[in-house]
């Protein structure tokens, strides 16, 4: 098999899916970046699949997806937090974080069409400190935002419970979107023999990987077990469809239909 050039992000919550995914294919070369430089390299031929946000799925030309296999959650996330000076429905303006994309239009989507408020957006660079902006309110994803505190900040929502409240479905972040016209071959076998290895080991992978990130290894270990959901069934893609419509009235993506996709 030639190489398949597979890019994946680099926080804890991708761990589990990659854990040993060279071992199981070895004709992979795996490289790492934030979900939104993820979505550029893939648009622009530079990847064969990648973890991409979601909305950029809904957004490229023709891809299509790793069967049963997201990043999402049902309910609250914990790495995907909206803080802000002010109630939802006061919100004029907000800075989102420049790694993501989904919860970057799925902060506009709560803010339009559940509060009917459309603040003013600017980005919020990656290295930039989030504790002293000018904005209402600033989006934080992935390993940041379990650090973040923000004291000057009085409420920290939480967007996979918002989601969840909203729209009764679960939250779907992430996909490995495969490039159209790239056949996986036997890498399709190794990414779900990588999730169910790494899902098996979130405890050994907890233990490595929690001081790097400055975090409690308990904490690291019940993220990846308990709140990050891993699998796509067909209640996750009930959560993808709707978030497709919304983003769809929104402007936010084409309006073409994408019905299952998977790969
Ligand atoms: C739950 C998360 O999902 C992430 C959120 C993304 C986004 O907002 O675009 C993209 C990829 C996911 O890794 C997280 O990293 O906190």
């Amino acid at each position: 098999m030639a190489t398949l050039r597979v890019g994946a992000v680099n926080y804890l919550n991708t761990k589990p899916l990659v854990e040993r995914l060279t071992d199981f294919a070895p004709d992979i070369d795996l490289s790492f970046d934030l979900p939104s430089q993820l979505a550029d390299q893939l648009a622009a031929g530079d990847l064969d699949v990648g973890l991409v946000p979601v909305v950029e799925f809904f957004r490229g030309d023709n891809y299509t997806f790793v069967k049963n296999i997201a990043i999402g959650s049902r309910g609250p996330v914990l790495s995907v937090t909206l803080f802000s000076k002010v109630p939802w429905a006061a919100i004029r303006s907000v800075s989102l974080d420049e790694g993501s994309r989904t919860s970057a239009a799925l902060t506009q989507m709560i803010l339009r069409k559940r509060y009917g408020v459309t603040p003013v957006v600017e980005p919020l660079p990656i290295a930039a400190p989030a504790d002293d902006l000018t904005t209402d309110a600033v989006l934080l994803i992935g390993d940041r935002a379990m650090r973040a505190c923000l004291p000057g900040y009085r409420f920290a929502y939480d967007l996979g419970e918002e989601w969840t409240a909203w729209t009764g479905l679960p939250m779907v972040f992430a996909v490995w979107a495969v490039r159209s016209g790239v056949a996986l071959g036997d890498a399709e076998a190794a990414f779900h023999r990588a999730k169910e290895y790494g899902l098996a080991h979130a405890g050994v992978i907890a233990q490595r990987e929690a001081a790097a990130l400055g975090l409690d290894p308990g904490y690291c270990r019940r993220y990846m077990s308990n709140i990050i959901r891993y699998d796509l069934g067909p209640a996750e893609l009930a959560g993808m469809t709707r978030y497709h419509e919304l983003a769809s009235e929104l402007g936010l993506v084409p309006e073409r239909a994408r019905a299952s996709g998977a790969a």
